[in-house]
């Protein structure tokens, strides 16, 4: 066995799991060997119960000081256990787990961990998981892993896999070159993959860490750059005029920023040029990267290319569709758009990829999936995808194939990253960044403010929506939930519509919904048949709508930085001075901290800085903190040094040896060649 076998070579793993490992995108030890934990968790020594504070997680040596009582709230069996430890008692609760009452004997004593919450004017303890002490004590001996799941794979499965593939596969070869190993002080391969799935303290799992990271942006850079090598001895299969489309930018009604000019020229020199395009377009929320898009679409369609234009979201891709179209007939232009998306009907669809493969349609766009497996291009020539699903190469040679050649790329970020990490991963080439906001935004007004606002805020909507704006609510959950004290959807619709005034039209908006549900809704919102729009993150990404000048966020403390940055980024896209009500539904004073960071600034880069000035790299194990760059384990504003170890090693080892022939670098060689063919697929431009 070798680390490239399948999962099922495994003791244990039948056809069942395989298929829901599968799901987590694991198929190969390697695959298993990768999967990092997403957290760890430490067992701390118990507390005493008269100092538990709402908020934490904790252990508690305690008994039951009487037996465990099951009651039924809606249907919901509920288990509650009164404990005591001599000195306090606190009520623990369980949910659905009636069989507790006859395993929990009152008067022994336990381990209860879990978290506390306030309930009433009572602490309770939720969900504790139950241990004996002497089983507790051998816990908190290590730090135990804790791997993202999918339903009916447990954390005890993995470790177990994951413990049984590195017993038999040897991990003793280390591909990196000694040299290098020692200049860094990195921990050796075995060393760092033991210790970051079976860390025996903090400090082991830093070392480890800093290998494993070293080696992802490692790998990256030099493969990233093999990869360009390669594709640019590739002549230009598809070189177009460059005409810049004056005509067309002139009639936009409104003028391009400084940036966005820059970097449609580089656009065209791409597209004109010698080789193929390979572009990573970054912008701020609200910069405009949807019109370069579609001018690098027009440009190619005045060329007799295809273009596809993919994004995430059926929303999102009506919303370009449409505006699309309503471009290409304000100005006149003989150019076809058609949308492909999974909730058109079998006959749509059909007629759509007819359109496609007979060249009647020039520009498509929809979701992924659906154009990815499908479509046959007369002549596709221009791709743009976002972020998160750019191509790999091996999908981009497919893609490749179908076409008969190989497309111009385009990759739009709205998460940008500083020009001197991006420098460093893709070299200096093929970045292009709008740091310009249109000059018609008015900078968007922000408060943080406690529960006791929300009166006022609702005033303040109404208000705003009587001079003819519209405005969104956001809730973290999307139905009412017995576990977690947060806001939903559901509720606070009903809520929202006795408290503001009847003629404004509330709907809601949550990812459970069926597609055409939601692309109605998006509709109605965008025609503003609906005023207010009460919706999950699924509004996160993209959605415009600039008749939108209020952003209410509850709960926002629940909320990344960056995806508060991106979730108010919906509105200020119009000329009316928009606003920010960021709700803090805790006490805690690190999360006011966090969130005066966006009281603050409206700036992207700013605000990804200071989130992590603020939480130290030291706290970020195995928590994905930017959002920018899927990178396994990796992050590149945490791991900034690391990331520029791994550069400056990479360039020199590219100068000194670039085929990697001599002794020290064999092993790198072939890693480097696997890496290639199997892991550049998410992370290549
Ligand atoms: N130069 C400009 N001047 C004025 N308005 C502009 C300009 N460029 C784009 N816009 C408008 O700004 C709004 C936001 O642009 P767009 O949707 O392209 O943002 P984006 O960069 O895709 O942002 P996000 O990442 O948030 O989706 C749109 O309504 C667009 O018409």
């Amino acid at each position: 066995m070798d680390r490239f076998s399948a999962i099922d070579n495994l003791k244990g793993v039948g056809e069942k799991s395989r298929k829901l490992f599968e799901k987590l995108e694991i198929r190969t030890l390697d695959d298993l060997l990768t999967y990092y934990p997403r957290d760890y968790r430490k067992f701390e020594e118990p507390v005493q119960i008269r100092k538990l504070q709402s908020g934490q997680t904790v252990a508690v040596l305690a008994q039951a000081l009487r037996p465990l009582t099951v009651q039924y709230v809606k249907r919901m069996q509920i288990t509650t256990a009164q404990l005591g430890d001599g000195d306090g008692a606190v009520m623990a609760r369980w949910f659905r787990m009636p069989y507790l009452k006859n395993t929990v004997h009152p008067g022994q004593w336990y381990v209860f961990y879990g978290k506390i919450s306030q309930k009433g004017a009572n602490l309770v303890l939720d969900q504790p998981e139950i241990y004996q002490p002497a089983q507790y004590e051998e816990l908190q001996k290590a730090l135990q892993p804790v791997y993202m799941l999918t339903k009916g794979v447990t954390n005890h499965m993995l470790t177990k896999l994951i413990r049984q593939t590195m017993e038999s596969v040897d991990l003793s070869r280390d591909f990196l070159p000694s040299e290098v190993r020692e200049r860094y002080q990195l921990a050796e391969y075995d060393y760092a993959m033991e210790e970051i799935h079976f860390p025996r303290d903090e400090h082991h799992l830093k070392l480890a860490r800093e290998r494993l990271v070293f080696d992802e942006f490692f790998l990256f850079i030099l493969a990233i750059r093999a990869w360009k090598e390669q594709t640019s001895e590739l002549e230009n299969p598809f070189p177009v005029e460059a005409d810049p489309l004056d005509d067309i930018i002139s009639r936009l009604g409104y003028q391009l920023t400084g940036a966005q000019q820059q970097v449609w020229k580089e656009i065209r020199q791409d597209m004109s040029g010698k080789s193929t395009m390979n572009r990573l377009i970054q912008g701020d929320v609200g910069s405009g990267k949807t019109i370069i898009a579609f001018l690098a679409m027009i440009l190619a369609a005045r060329n007799h290319l295809q273009s596809a234009l993919m994004v995430p979201t059926e929303v999102l891709a009506n919303q370009h569709y449409e505006a699309f179209t309503r471009l290409t007939i304000q100005q006149g232009l003989p150019i076809q758009a058609v949308l492909l998306t999974g909730s058109m009907t079998a006959k749509q669809k059909r007629a759509a990829y007819e359109k496609i493969a007979a060249h009647e349609a020039d520009v498509v766009i929809g979701t992924h999936a659906v154009i990815q497996e499908k479509v046959v291009f007369d002549r596709l020539g221009l791709v743009i995808t976002d972020e998160q699903h750019r191509f790999g190469v091996r999908q981009r040679e497919a893609l490749g194939e179908k076409a008969g050649k190989m497309p111009h790329t385009m990759v739009m970020s709205a998460t940008p990253i500083p020009r001197t990490l991006a420098v460093i991963l893709y070299g200096d080439l093929e970045i292009s960044t709008i740091d310009e906001l249109p000059s018609n935004r008015i900078p968007i007004r922000n408060c943080v403010v406690n529960t006791s606002y929300r009166k006022k805020a609702y005033d303040f909507i109404t208000k705003e929506v009587q001079a003819g704006h519209q405005a969104y609510v956001i809730c973290p959950m999307v139905e009412e939930s017995e576990m977690i004290e947060a806001e939903d959807v559901i509720s606070y619709t009903e809520k929202l519509k006795t408290e503001l005034p009847a003629q404004i039209c509330v709907e809601y908006l949550h990812g459970k919904m069926k597609p055409k549900e939601k692309n109605e809704i998006m509709q109605r919102f965008l025609e503003n048949q609906i005023q207010v729009l009460v919706s999950t993150t699924v509004v996160e990404v993209g959605v415009n709508v600039p008749n939108a000048t209020v952003m209410m966020i509850e709960n926002a403390e629940r909320f990344g930085l960056a995806q508060l940055h991106q979730l108010r980024g919906r509105v200020g896209r119009g000329g009316d001075q928009s606003y920010c009500i960021m709700i803090n539904g805790s006490e805690n004073g690190q999360n006011q901290k966090r969130l005066d960071i966006l009281n603050r600034s409206n700036d992207g880069f700013y605000i990804a800085n200071e989130d992590l000035r603020l939480r130290g790299p030291g706290e970020l194990l195995g928590v994905r903190q930017s959002g920018a760059m899927e990178f396994k384990i990796g992050d590149i504003y945490a791991d900034a040094q690391i990331l520029k170890n791994a550069g400056k090693e990479a360039e020199r080892i590219r100068r000194e040896d670039p085929e990697l022939l001599q002794e020290p670098h064999r092993d790198l060689k072939k890693r480097l060649e696997i890496y290639m063919r199997n892991e550049l697929k998410n992370l290549s431009l």
